[in-house]
């Protein structure tokens, strides 16, 4: 069954439309990948999905109910979490205050999920009382993952978390995304480095130019020619 079902969706940034007939499928538990060029408009599906831009049309279909249109502290408390590329931990704060900031929205605080993030992360509790921006890139994008995940979010939307990471550096960070995907949250995510993205998730999705262009297995996309020529560099 579909976790998020997006149809025909058109979006963008006040009168700019980016998006045109958008459609994805994430399945419950599925991990996809969105692939295409700079500016094809992949961050912006994702930020459509969390409430960030203009809503212009179509459909947004979450857990069997129409978000579209709908603000992100709603979005949130439906089970889908958005972890942006950049800014995305508060630098003044700990890292455990950035990860209580992460389900400011429960009535009681969720210690089991502290602890259960710590355990995924455990670079974060050696950390927990250093000011998150004296973190390392690598170790902030863990963190702003870690907040995303102080929810138990069905869906997490990832924007090119290995951005900026040295190598060894990003495969960690794609297996620590393998793990969060196989404890059962579905996954979304935007990728530069697009050929690991194909090989390790499900399915996947070319954007071009605010559009869909293909949708495949990742491994499919991995072996089609033409995908391989026009956008993984050969
Ligand atoms: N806040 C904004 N206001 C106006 N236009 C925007 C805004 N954010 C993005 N855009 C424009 O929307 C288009 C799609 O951008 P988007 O960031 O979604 O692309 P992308 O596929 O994620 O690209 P990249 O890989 O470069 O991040 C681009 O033309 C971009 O300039």
């Amino acid at each position: 069954m579909s976790l998020l079902s997006v149809q025909q969706l058109d979006a963008g940034y006040g009168d700019l439309q980016i998006l045109t007939d958008v459609d994805m499928e994430v399945g419950q538990g599925e991990y996809i990948t969105i692939v295409g060029p700079n500016g094809a408009g992949k961050s912006t599906v994702m930020k459509s999905v969390f409430g960030l831009t203009t809503y212009m049309g179509g459909e947004i279909i979450f857990d069997d109910r129409d978000i579209a249109g709908e603000q992100p502290e709603d979005i949130i408390s439906y089970g889908l979490s958005f972890v942006p590329q950049s800014n995305n931990v508060f630098e003044p704060l700990t890292v455990t205050e950035n990860l209580k900031m992460g389900a400011y929205t429960l009535d009681q605080f969720p210690e089991d999920r502290l602890q259960a993030v710590y355990n995924r992360f455990p670079i974060l509790e050696t950390r927990s009382e250093q000011k998150a921006g004296t973190l390392s890139g690598g170790q902030q994008q863990m963190l702003a993952m870690g907040r995303a995940l102080m929810l138990d979010p069905d869906l997490l939307l990832l924007d090119e978390p290995s951005a900026g990471l040295a190598p060894d550096l990003v495969d960690e960070m794609f297996n620590r995304i393998d793990e969060i995907n196989d404890a059962g949250t579905a996954v979304l995510l935007v990728e530069q480095n697009a050929k690991e993205a194909l090989r390790r998730c499900d399915r996947g999705y070319v954007l071009v130019q605010g559009q869909n262009r293909h949708e495949d297995s990742g491994e499919a996309l991995l072996n089609d020619q033409q995908v391989r020529e026009d956008f993984l560099g050969g």
